[in-house]
């Protein structure tokens, strides 16, 4: 299996190299030339294996040139032993027709903790092998920081840099990326939004000189194998509701679109997917897309469910590199657009090929603390305002659709975001008892400007690898 950048200028990888390069050399994402096809009968094999046996199953196919079957499984059963849960991934029901997959048990809270502390895994096999040394850098608006931290603290071979936008995430999420003590994480907050984050990491990227002499390493879902470990969940949570013999249906809370993406690869590997309905807060570019072709920044506005307060939308671009037919030119000429000109404009041919498996809704800040509220109230869920977001979105997508069974991704504990939870609900949400003395653990944190040069110099100096 080869892996492909989405602009179509660098070269092919295994899984292991594209796993250790992040951003491809032309500036795109590296997705797989073939995704690999499971029959019915094998997806219906999976009904009652542990997560991690379903894990095992829907990574190998894509990783099994670079890791053996021993080394696969072992990262995996290491990598969800700390899970909360023995489900790793556990589905409640909410209404009839209407099913949330609780993907918040994980270390950190969030549902990156599915891929990173695999990936955290993977990155110190392949290290060992070749043994090489990197630096990491990451962008975060809240969740992907902390997992990475989590995922990498205290490895002799690896720096973790996390870029956070300096006021912009909840007051746990930046404890939760301040407060590690391991020399090897540095929390960085810049001023900016998370765009500016995610747009410094890409330059850093391109910056060949930089990328070379720091060993620059990615774990946003820039990288693959971040995507590559949430394809599992939309496999085992559609078969516990009766997948392969019906359709389902996802609602997934967007804004990096990475997670959405995982589950479009799910339907193409042959899981009967019915619609990946993306839910976005008010910062809702990527509905206004799928709802009319056009892709117009507007400038994030800050919102009660910080981390989808995202404009520029990084795994959108895999979308448009199969909505275009596999077209590496037509999807780079799209970035430049938005680069240069802060929009662009799907043409009909790829709307129609994106509308084949997408739908999208919005949820203001309004609504999203009804729903918390209401949800509450008639199931004892106590939802994150991210999941909210996916909760509203997906009761409208029910109302369009009621015969096939809807998933709506929970994406965080709500103890996360206790503001916006205790101003909707009146509950303060707890932390597990192994955070409970968060707020008084010392932080440590370098605030820095946006600016490529000093980001530069900074990572230059402090990096011990
Ligand atoms: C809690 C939460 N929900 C939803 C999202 C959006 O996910 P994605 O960026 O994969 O679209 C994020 C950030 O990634 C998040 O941290
Ligand atoms: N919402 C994310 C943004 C980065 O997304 P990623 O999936 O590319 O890592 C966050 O919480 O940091």
């Amino acid at each position: 299996m080869r892996y492909i950048s989405t602009r179509g200028q660098a070269p092919a990888l295994s899984f292991g190299e594209a796993m250790l390069t992040g951003l491809a050399r032309d500036g795109g994402l590296y997705v797989p030339e073939t995704v690999p096809q499971f029959t019915q009968d094998e997806i219906a094999a999976m009904a009652g294996l542990s997560y991690e046996e379903v894990a095992f199953r829907v990574m190998k196919p894509f990783t099994a040139e670079t890791f053996s079957d021993e080394e696969l499984k072992g990262a995996i059963t290491r990598a969800y032993a700390g899970f909360g849960h023995v489900a790793r991934a556990p589905l409640k029901q909410l209404a009839p027709n209407h099913f949330l997959l609780e993907l918040f048990h994980g270390p950190t809270l969030a549902f990156k903790d599915f891929a990173m502390q695999v990936i955290g895994q993977l990155f110190q096999i392949e290290l060992a092998k070749q043994n090489r040394k990197v630096t990491i850098v990451g962008a975060t608006s809240g969740d992907t920081g902390s997992a990475a931290i989590e995922a990498f603290r205290g490895l002799e071979n690896v720096d973790v840099f996390i870029l956070f936008p300096h006021g912009r995430v909840s007051e746990v999420q930046r404890r939760q990326m301040t407060t590690p003590i391991e020399g090897n994480v540095h929390a960085l907050a810049l001023e900016g939004d998370f765009d500016d984050c995610q747009a410094k990491l890409k330059d850093m990227f391109n910056d060949f000189t930089f990328r070379d002499e720091v060993g620059l390493a990615g774990v946003n879902s820039i990288n693959f194998a971040r995507v590559l470990a949430q394809i599992v969940y939309y496999f085992t949570s559609a078969v516990a509701v009766g997948a392969p013999h019906r359709k389902v249906s996802f609602t997934v809370p967007t804004g990096n679109f990475g997670d959405i993406f995982a589950g479009f690869l799910a339907k193409e590997m042959g899981l009967p997917i019915d619609r990946l309905v993306i839910a976005t807060n008010q910062n809702d570019i990527l509905d206004r897309c799928i709802k009319a072709g056009d892709y117009t920044k507007r400038g994030v506005k800050p919102s009660m469910s910080p981390s989808m307060d995202i404009e520029v939308s990084s795994n959108f671009e895999r979308a448009l590199f199969w909505a275009y037919g596999r077209d590496g030119a037509a999807v780079s000429a799209l970035m430049d657009e938005l680069k240069t000109q802060g929009s662009f404009t799907v043409s009909k041919n790829a709307m129609g090929a994106l509308l084949e498996h997408y739908d999208s809704g919005s949820v203001g800040e309004g609504r999203t603390l009804e729903i918390i509220a209401k949800t509450l109230k008639t199931t004892g869920e106590l939802l994150c305002p991210h999941s909210a977001v996916g909760v509203g979105v997906a009761m409208e997508a029910i109302e369009r659709d009621p015969a096939t069974p809807m998933i709506t991704l929970a994406t965080a504990h709500p103890a996360k975001f206790p503001a916006a939870v205790n101003e909707a609900s009146g509950v303060h949400p707890e932390l597990p008892p192994r955070m409970a003395d968060l707020f008084e653990r010392e932080e440590r944190v370098t605030r820095v400007p946006n600016d490529l040069a000093e980001l530069e110099a900074l990572i230059r100096k402090e990096r011990r690898v």
